[in-house]
């Protein structure tokens, strides 16, 4: 397992967001994060790599672990834990600077010794962004189309070789064409990478996961795990009578 989550709970302030959250995430595979807005979908995947931290008003119990060590424990460095759990936003958010030193940036700020136009490159390639740019690093990278934009952002994070990628909804901001591109390179990502996607789409997650997740927010209980499982079951043969009315589009 590369992620395993034990009973995490979390409060903004007063405000609970999720409550006694517990699953294992298997390594290099897509595992997709889906359920009505406001489950706490992106809070848990926040979770993953200590974003929440950088609010002050959170509070957090339970544990999660990442390949057994406890990333909430005394002495974890929570700026390594997101080299290694790289992050892509719903927005594209390139720097305001060349497509190279966008991608070059990680490396350059933790001082990397090694062939900088090779990873570069590499990265590039790796994002399926190369062949577009290659006769164009110095340009800006907010000159590019908002899918070229978002496979920027995946070089960028790439290139800080990290081991999991965690992508909240992806391809919201993005065209048909430029969000099937990020499909296929999803799965071909996944060959490397352990990928934990937060996604509104149905179709998406049942087109690139591996496994999926239905989180729900109910009079009862708030950003609760519902039901998890491959993402064949899930969707054909759901456990849950909630699952069931949510993929069918009864609600949410
Ligand atoms: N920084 C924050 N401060 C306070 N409350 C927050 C914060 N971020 C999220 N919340 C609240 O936590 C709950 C879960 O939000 P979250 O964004 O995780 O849900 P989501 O399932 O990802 O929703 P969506 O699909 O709409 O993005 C919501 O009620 C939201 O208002």
């Amino acid at each position: 397992m590369a992620i395993t989550i034990e009973n995490l709970s979390l409060w903004y302030g007063p405000k609970q967001a999720l409550t006694n959250v517990s699953m294992k995430i298997p390594a290099r595979k897509v595992t997709a994060l889906i359920g009505p807005s406001g489950c706490g979908k992106s809070t848990l995947l926040r979770c993953i790599n200590r974003m929440n931290d950088l609010i002050p008003t959170v509070r957090i119990q339970g544990s999660l672990y990442y390949h057994g060590v406890n990333l909430y424990g005394p002495d974890i460095d929570p700026v390594e834990v997101r080299r290694r759990i790289g992050m892509v936003f719903q927005k594209p958010n390139p720097f305001p600077k060349s497509i190279y030193d966008n991608v070059a940036f990680g490396a350059r700020v933790n001082g990397f010794k090694g062939n900088l136009d090779q990873l570069v490159e590499q990265s590039l390639r790796r994002a399926a962004l190369w062949e577009e740019v290659k006769d164009n690093l110095k340009k800006s990278g907010l000159a590019l189309s908002g899918g070229q934009q978002q496979r920027l952002c995946i070089a960028r994070a790439i290139a800080n070789q990290p081991d999991v990628i965690l992508m909240d909804e992806p391809c919201s901001a993005l065209d048909p064409i430029a969000t099937l591109k990020i499909e296929d390179l999803m799965r071909e990502l996944v060959k490397d990478y352990t990928i934990i996607i937060v996604t509104h789409n149905m179709q998406q997650a049942a087109r690139v996961s591996d496994y999926t997740a239905f989180m729900l927010t109910d009079e009862q209980v708030t950003g609760q795990l519902v039901e998890y499982g491959p993402t064949e079951e899930l969707f054909t043969t759901p456990k849950d009578r909630r699952t069931e009315d949510y993929i069918s589009g009864r609600f949410g």
